[in-house]
């Protein structure tokens, strides 16, 4: 028996679109007896039903807050563009008139998705077309408008502004480590930059190496404790005593402080700051995240210790335009003004702590008091490493038996002096570093407290 056609299939496509026709002519029918506002409502009810039955929910960061670039667009473009979006089928590179490496990010329609916390992070870039009237920003005509779009299920939201946070942050660092250093001095009431391109870093620097990991550890946690600062009520910042005989290195410390933390650098010389006043414009004027260095801080013409003035001539500071006074340096650098500034390492050097002020290298002020002293075995062998490219060679000893053994006495600086001289030839360079030792000229007297080493980091 043949089987049985079912109604739609015996009455065939012709039936179907016999309805579909019906069904709209009702429904055009419908809309010139319905009024428009039930139309609308009944559309208004039916799109409120697919968002609220959508579990996700998504957030727009356009790329201009009116007429000004909005940060969060170029935080999270930066953001993106740290991570793999190699997913993407179309990636846009970059490369910015000071950056030092090429930027990618998502090319228009591109998504790439995050985690943080457990939670799926969906970003999407959207470009358009600007309809309406074409507006110039910065001289320049916008024909497109572009933002990111965040899409989150709605149990995420809540970590939403946690989120974004994390990706400011992880993007300011990022930002900061592509930027040009530079060193700026001060001039009259104000800064002058330059870029700053010392070379030292805590490789090249010797230093022995229990306090040099100390300082590193001690700068590591200082970058990553913005948390702590803030929970003690205290401005992120820190402060650095160098003191040693000339040539021991308190320069490329400074240096090395400064590549390795990737900071600016503050060069502030005290005797062409005419008063308190200058001093504190210099101050607010200075950016976050960078190390403000005062070198040689005992011949500056502050009062030391014992009330004096440490520069002939310069006795009764504090009037109009006779240099700062210790009350404005104090201020300087652990007052309101310098409180309100944050990742900041203040860095004193001199050749003779003595003299400083009390107050000057208290806690807070100085927190680490670093000795930087003549070569011991350690630091010798690391710059026999350096400049010779020797490890642990035998040609060292001798060197090394009359610094540790005999305390002979040669500062970093005159050691390079010696094996600039020999550049090519390790054995003779050791043979000038001792024949130096030897014929007594390593004689100096040591100062107690560098030599012990007993100041506390
Ligand atoms: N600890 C060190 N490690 C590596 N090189 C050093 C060190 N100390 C000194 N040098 C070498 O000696 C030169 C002078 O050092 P630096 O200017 O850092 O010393 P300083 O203590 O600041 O001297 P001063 O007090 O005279 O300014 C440097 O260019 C560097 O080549």
């Amino acid at each position: 028996m043949p089987p049985v056609a079912s109604i739609s299939e015996k009455e065939g496509p012709l039936t179907y679109w016999t309805y579909v026709t019906s069904a709209l002519a009702v429904l055009a029918l419908a809309r010139t007896i319905v009024p428009q506002e039930w139309v609308d409502c009944v559309q208004e009810w039916f799109s409120g039903l697919l968002t609220s039955l959508d579990p996700f929910c998504s957030f727009t960061f356009p790329e201009y807050s009116g007429a000004s670039p909005d940060q969060h667009y170029e935080l999270v473009k930066l953001y993106l563009g740290s991570k793999d979006i190699f997913g993407a089928k179309r990636v846009l590179v970059n490369l910015p008139r000071n950056a030092k490496q090429a930027l990618f990010s998502l090319a228009d329609g591109e998504s790439f998705r995050d985690e943080f916390k457990g939670f799926d992070f969906e970003w999407v870039h959207c470009v358009k077309e600007r309809t309406g009237n074409l507006v110039a920003i910065d001289g320049e005509v916008q024909q497109e408008v572009r933002s990111f779009r965040l899409r989150v299920h709605r149990k995420a939201v809540p970590t939403v502004v946690q989120y974004v946070e994390h990706i400011a942050s992880a993007a300011r660092k990022l930002e900061q480590l592509d930027k040009e250093l530079l060193i700026h001095s001060n001039i009259d009431t104000y800064w002058d930059e330059q870029p700053f391109s010392h070379p030292s870093t805590f490789e090249t620097l010797a230093l022995d190496p229990d306090l040099k990991r100390r300082v590193k550890d001690r700068l590591t946690e200082f970058k990553a404790d913005r948390e702590y600062f803030a929970r003690t009520g205290r401005a992120q910042k820190v402060g650095f005593l160098l003191h040693g005989p000339p040539g021991t290195g308190k320069s490329s410390f400074i240096a090395a402080v400064a590549n390795f933390m990737h900071y600016d650098v503050y060069d502030l010389n005290l005797s062409a700051v005419n008063n308190d006043h200058t001093l504190r414009s210099l101050l607010a004027s200075m950016s976050n995240n960078c190390c403000v260095v005062v070198e040689d801080v005992d011949t500056a013409g502050l009062p030391d210790r014992r009330g004096t003035s440490n520069q002939a001539g310069k006795g009764t500071k504090g009037k109009k335009d006779e240099g700062p006074t210790l009350g404005g340096m104090l201020n300087f650098t652990d007052g309101l003004l310098s409180n309100s500034g944050s990742e900041r390492i203040f860095i004193f050097t001199t050749n003779d702590p003595e003299r400083l002020d009390a107050a000057l290298t208290r806690p807070g002020r100085c927190d680490l008091h670093i000795p930087l002293g003549f070569c011991n075995a350690r630091v010798f062998k690391h710059l026999c490493s350096t400049y010779l490219g020797l490890q642990d060679d035998k040609l060292m000893l001798p060197v090394c038996a009359l610094l540790e053994y005999q305390k002979a006495q040669v500062t970093p600086a005159q050691v390079a002096g010696f094996f600039d001289a020999h550049k090519g030839d390790p054995a003779g360079a050791l043979k000038a570093v001792h024949g130096h030792l030897k014929s007594g000229h390593g004689e100096l007297k040591l100062r107690a407290d560098i030599k012990s080493g007993s100041v506390p980091i």
